[in-house]
């Protein structure tokens, strides 16, 4: 019998393959409508603090415009920085504008990260402040299921985040949105969870929202629009 971590390796292996053969420009087409469809929803204009990861080179839907258009609402945005010193460990740093990400150096893998400090002071983290509360999260995973089901890269950074950020904020955690190419979403129950995985609120991908149970303001159609709930 597979174990979990087999079945998890063996669908890592077939999506990142699948993803490999994407053209750039199709990559790029695809951002700009799950982009699109993230910024008119309801959810994301009324989120204040927002978590959104900086994109790896390759393989994963391009944030870019998407973290330019959180900085220019004048949202808060904070961005992952993987710490060195604790294994699987996670945190999220507040990022100062466009100026500042420009600067932030490429981590492992490729993605940009900010240092701990901004401007001659400690930057400010999500998890060394219990009082600063995430309003959203956009999570970027390997692939998605419709039943809301998350595989990450095999670390478990995410899991632990929002296990640790609810622990120290009275079991509250903010809405968990995953973005998604539309060969990252599968059919429901296909993406195995174990203990520890977290669901996510919502998909949104080029050509539907799902879910979004989170917010009692709305609720999915057919076609995984959002509409309005009668009150
Ligand atoms: N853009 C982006 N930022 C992110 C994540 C992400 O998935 N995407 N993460 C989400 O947690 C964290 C970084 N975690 C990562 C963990 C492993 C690999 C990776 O490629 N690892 C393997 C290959 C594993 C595989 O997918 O088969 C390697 O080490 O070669 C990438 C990111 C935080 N920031
Ligand atoms: N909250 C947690 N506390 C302790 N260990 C955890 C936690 N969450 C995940 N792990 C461990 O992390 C490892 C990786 O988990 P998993 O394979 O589910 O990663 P993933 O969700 O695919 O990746 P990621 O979250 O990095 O994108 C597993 O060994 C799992 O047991």
């Amino acid at each position: 019998m597979a174990t979990l971590q087999t079945s998890k390796r063996a669908l890592r292996k077939s999506l990142s393959a699948a993803l490999r053969t994407l053209a750039p420009a199709d990559v790029q087409r695809q951002s700009e409508l799950v982009i699109k469809r993230l910024v008119n929803s309801p959810f994301f204009q009324q989120s204040k603090c927002v978590s959104c990861y900086l994109s790896m080179p390759s393989g994963e839907l391009d944030t870019s415009s998407l973290v330019a258009e959180i900085i220019r609402s004048g949202k808060t945005l904070f961005v992952p920085k993987i710490k060195s010193t604790s294994e699987g460990q996670m945190d999220f740093l507040r990022v100062h504008g466009e100026q500042d990400l420009s600067t932030f150096p490429a981590g492992p893998w490729g993605i940009k990260e900010p240092d701990y400090e901004w401007q001659g002071a400690r930057r400010q983290s999500v998890l060394d402040s219990p009082g600063e509360s995430l309003d959203l999260i956009l999570l970027p995973a390997v692939a998605f299921d419709r039943s809301l089901s998350r595989l990450g890269h095999g670390k478990g950074y995410y899991d632990r985040f929002i296990s640790a950020y609810a622990a120290a904020h009275d079991g509250r955690r903010p809405l968990l949105v995953g973005l998604a190419l539309r060969e990252q979403v599968l059919a429901p129950g296909e993406v195995p969870m174990g203990e520890w995985d977290w669901k996510v609120d919502g998909i949104v991908s080029p050509d539907a929202i799902y879910g979004i149970r989170g917010d009692p303001l709305h609720t999915v159609n057919e076609e995984g629009g959002l509409r309005r709930m009668a009150s």
